[in-house]
């Protein structure tokens, strides 16, 4: 797995609205109802990202939730970033993508 250029990586944000660049990572931050809403997204990534072998950086302050995203083995952003962060937003937004 290599990391995505930079054109490539501005591509794939098109596709995820929210999403920034934020030098080696990819962030987002999710405003909730409340601390269960956030609870509930938090668990359902976590089992997709368990499956995906590829795990976010993220910390939640009651009903925020805030993503970072990023692949230590290559140090940048490779596709499995993109798929998680596209998992994430089909979690709060199933009809979307
Ligand atoms: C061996 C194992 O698959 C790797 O250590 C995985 C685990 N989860 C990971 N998660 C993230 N975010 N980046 C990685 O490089 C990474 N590597």
């Amino acid at each position: 797995m290599s990391s995505l250029s930079d054109k490539q990586v501005d591509l794939q944000l098109e596709d995820l609205p929210g999403w920034q660049r934020d030098g080696n990572a990819i962030v987002k931050t999710y405003h909730f109802s409340d601390f269960i809403e956030a609870m509930s997204f938090m668990n359902q990534a976590a089992f997709y990202a368990e499956a995906l072998e590829h795990h976010p950086e993220w910390r939640n302050t009651y009903n925020v939730v805030e993503v970072r995203l990023t692949t230590d083995d290559t140090g940048g952003i490779t596709s499995h970033d993109i798929r998680l962060a596209k998992r994430m937003e089909y979690i709060i937004q199933p009809k979307r993508l």
